[in-house]
């Protein structure tokens, strides 16, 4: 309990049945005597998926001693409401004030719309306090269901989906008016439940209201992304009331039509949807039309259009031609006003990430090759960019000419599978620089050992950070506010010019 009060809690929630030989009295007399912050006592039956060893009798006695001690909370499930007007009578006999929760778990699939709505009304009817009710989301369209439910709730509601497709129902919970949003403590990570840190640093829930703007990341996987520990504080910093949260999408098309709402007012597109999620665009932006890939997407306020731009190209480019100017490498193009011009540009990958890459190249006069796992995807690439496609295969004895370029911008390497490498390492000492667009890890293998091959290195916190400024000035519409800068591996955002938020990545 000191634990999740010093990590910033309102409230905690404690289960009877995981206490080692639970003595009631002796028990809840230490727990709600001492305790730091307003409690909530749980006892789950048996049936509830509980340790408790004693009988039906012991566990419901222990929740009136709950009452009668002080609880702040107490929870019984659905299934035992019969048991409510004896723990309200016992809480008028002993004056306490306890809340009582009725709680209802759904472990199957997430029932449809109409059921949640009858369970809310039974739920309803046993005369609780408070109310709450846990389905485990198979897809993020389900997580619209829990939303859905709180405008036809007359009592205070706790609703949210385990799993990572539920994610949201947990992070947006205040906008749509639950009464509490769960987090898991340091040190104890619950599935499908975000960390309390994650709470009260990144997303500061105790900020998020009906107006709250909501801005997403479409990914699969998602939580790789630093995105949120970037965009939340950045929204705060200018007093931009919006959130931004993780979003882990299986179908596109679903997705869109099931959250159509002006709330949802813009997105982050991440691997594997850049290039899909063209087609549910209304409009492009020119660079994104020509390049053929969508990593940011704008909800148009007046017309509810969805706009689609690209913010990796410029981003990417940029971070690769800083080091180069940074590294002295002004050598051959510079008088064409890049240092990438007339210089062989060796890239893997030709997704959505790749395409950007590509086309940036491209326009600072670059020479391109271009290996793809799917050749047809390459050589349309190549023909797109005037450049030359190579089957993968020949990628393992590819020796590029001295000064090239290699670009990765395939997820090879990418957190989990962190020993992987899409090169052979007997081919990197040739390239002047080595760019990975994976940026977790920081350090991926590639840039180890490119840097062992003695090349320079860009890894793709560098591009990250800038498309996310771009994504920020779309977001927001605030244009040059922020700035980042990065000193010995700590990366600091510049706020309109004087605040500094430090992390790192
Ligand atoms: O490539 C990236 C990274 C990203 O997918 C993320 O991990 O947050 C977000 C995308 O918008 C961006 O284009």
């Amino acid at each position: 309990m000191k634990h999740a009060k010093t990590e910033g809690a309102d409230a905690v929630e404690v289960w009877l049945d995981c206490i080692t030989n639970f003595h009631p009295l002796l028990h809840l007399k230490i727990i709600l005597q001492n305790k730091p912050l307003p409690l909530l006592i749980a006892h789950r039956p048996t049936w509830g998926g509980s340790l408790h060893k004693g009988d039906e009798i012991m566990r419901l006695e222990a929740l009136q001693l709950a009452v009668e001690l002080g609880a702040d909370f107490i929870e019984v499930e659905l299934k035992e409401a019969s048991c409510l007007p004896t723990l309200v009578e016992h809480r008028r006999n002993h004056n306490s004030h306890g809340k009582i929760i009725v709680s209802c778990y759904v472990d199957d699939i997430t029932p449809t719309q109409e059921e949640l709505l009858q369970l809310v009304a039974l739920m309803q009817a046993t005369g609780s306090d408070i109310i709450k009710l846990v389905t485990h989301a198979a897809d993020i369209t389900e997580v619209m269901r829990i939303f859905s439910l709180f405008p036809h709730c007359q009592v205070p509601l706790i609703a949210y989906s385990v799993g990572e497709r539920g994610l949201i129902s947990h992070l947006l919970s205040p906008k749509f008016g639950g009464f509490f949003v769960y987090g898991s403590l340091a040190g104890n990570p619950i599935p499908g439940m975000p960390s309390l840190e994650s709470l009260k640093e990144a997303y500061k829930l105790e900020r998020v209201n009906e107006d709250t703007k909501v801005f997403g990341l479409i990914s699969k996987p998602v939580s790789h992304s630093k995105g949120p520990i970037l965009h939340n504080p950045s929204f705060r910093h200018v007093n931009y009331n919006g959130i931004y949260v993780p979003m882990f999408v299986d179908d596109l098309k679903e997705f869109f039509s099931t959250y159509p709402s002006p709330d949802f007012s813009g997105f982050s597109v991440g691997i594997p949807y850049k290039e899909e999620v063209l087609r549910f665009c209304d409009e492009l932006h020119p660079l994104a039309q020509s390049i053929g890939a969508v990593n940011t997407i704008i909800r148009r306020p007046g017309d509810g259009k969805l706009v689609g731009y690209n913010t990796d190209c410029e981003a990417a480019i940029a971070a690769i031609e800083d080091a180069l100017i940074e590294h002295g490498c002004n050598d051959g193009g510079a008088s064409l006003g890049s240092p990438l011009a007339g210089r062989l540009f060796v890239l893997v990958g030709a997704g959505g990430a790749g395409k950007a890459l590509a086309f940036g190249a491209k326009s600072r006069g670059a020479r391109l090759v271009i290996f793809d796992i799917d050749f047809d995807r390459a050589k349309s690439l190549a023909c797109a960019v005037s450049g030359e496609a190579q089957p993968y295969k020949e990628l393992v004895n590819f020796q590029p000419e001295k000064g090239a370029i290699l670009a990765n911008a395939t997820p090879v390497g990418m957190h989990p599978n962190t020993d992987r490498i899409p090169v052979a390492e007997g081919t990197l000492e040739d390239y002047w620089l080595v760019f990975d667009a994976v940026y977790t890890p920081r350090r991926t293998r590639l840039l180890k050992e490119a840097d062992g091959a003695g090349a320079t290195t860009v890894g793709g916190v560098e591009m990250f950070l800038r498309q996310a400024i771009g994504q920020f000035n779309l977001f927001t519409g605030l244009e040059g506010t922020i700035f980042f800068f990065s000193f010995h591996g700590t990366f600091f955002l510049s706020l309109n010019s004087i605040f500094s938020y430090s992390f790192a990545l």
